[in-house]
């Protein structure tokens, strides 16, 4: 039905909350790949980063909007909008359509769209797999910042550690932020200098992840390996299932009790099965806290 394809605005001040309380997650990106940001339309997006925005108030430490987008006057006026209502940052995924070719063509879009929000500190958001822009993130930072005085850090999906540690090391004396998104390889990007992390399944491991962050501030690396091998469990198995947005929304509703709803097309809603097997893994990994597995929770990590 209609409802079914609309936004439900009215559970995010709830979500917050969630968050919050249930997985200890104090900073929010909205928008981005898992809020399906690029399937909304523009309306859409200024609303949801209000309701982010609106809700988290006096709650939440940050809330990042994404506003990139194909049409650079699209993105200005998002980053715009996010900077009316009070965001503490915006970040920029590369155009996807029509690419940037090179560094300086992509750094030149960047500055366009952090020229319209000059107060925000402004986040390259470095995801090639999706957006199928291949530039190297280290090339990216090199100068950025006189390009674009913001300039404040990268969100930094990928697997290449090789691009991520040099990202780190060429930029030791900037303090810039280094928000590392490959959940199942964060121990490793902490080791590199990763200064935070962005990812999907902080909003059901939340909990597991601070886990994982505070064994490593105390140096308790075999306990941070734990941690980290655990939730490599979980996401290796749901990977062979398929994993993706669509998984990660059933997930969500699952872990929390908030009905996310189903995504939108072109993604389709994930299978009962794929719902069914995920609770089991999260069940016998203790990683739901209602655990009533009496037997064959031999692998279970707390
Ligand atoms: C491609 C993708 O969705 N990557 C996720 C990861 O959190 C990913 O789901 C996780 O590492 C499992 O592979 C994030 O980097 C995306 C993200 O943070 C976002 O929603 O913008």
């Amino acid at each position: 039905g209609k409802w079914e394809r609309e936004i439900n605005f009215s559970v995010i001040g709830q979500y917050v909350d969630y968050l919050v309380k249930e997985q200890g997650v104090k900073n929010i990106f909205v928008n981005g790949t898992t809020g399906e940001g690029l399937s909304l339309s523009i309306s859409e997006r200024r609303r949801v980063a209000e309701e982010w925005v609106t809700k988290g108030r006096n709650k939440l430490d940050q809330v990042v909007i994404h506003v990139g987008a194909l049409s650079l006057k699209e993105s200005q006026e998002l980053a715009q909008h996010a900077a009316e209502i009070g965001a503490d940052g915006i970040a920029v995924i590369a155009p996807f359509f029509l690419k940037p070719w090179n560094k300086d063509v992509l750094i030149n879009f960047l500055k366009e769209v952090a020229a319209a929000a000059p107060a925000l500190p402004f986040y390259y958001y470095h995801i090639p797999a999706l957006t199928g822009v291949k530039i190297r993130a280290e090339e990216v930072l090199d100068g950025i910042q006189e390009k674009i005085p913001t300039f404040q850090g990268l969100k930094f999906s990928d697997t290449d550690l090789l691009d991520f540690g040099q990202c780190v090391d060429q930029n030791r004396q900037r303090q810039f932020a280094f928000l590392f998104g490959v959940d199942e390889q964060l121990l490793s990007a902490l080791v590199m200098g990763a200064t935070g992390a962005v990812g999907s399944t902080y909003n059901y491991l939340g909990k597991k992840t601070n886990q994982m962050l505070e064994a490593f501030e105390r140096k308790d690396f075999s306990s941070a390996l734990n941690h980290q091998f655990c939730i490599q469990r979980f996401i290796n198995f749901v990977v062979k299932l398929g994993f993706g947005v669509s998984q990660t929304k059933a997930i969500m509703t699952l872990v929390s009790g908030i009905p996310m709803g189903p995504p939108r097309l072109p993604l389709q809603k994930a299978s009962r099965e794929f719902t069914d097997n995920a609770e089991a893994k999260l069940r016998s990994l203790d990683f739901l806290s209602f655990n009533d597995l009496k037997d064959g929770n031999l692998e279970a990590c707390s």
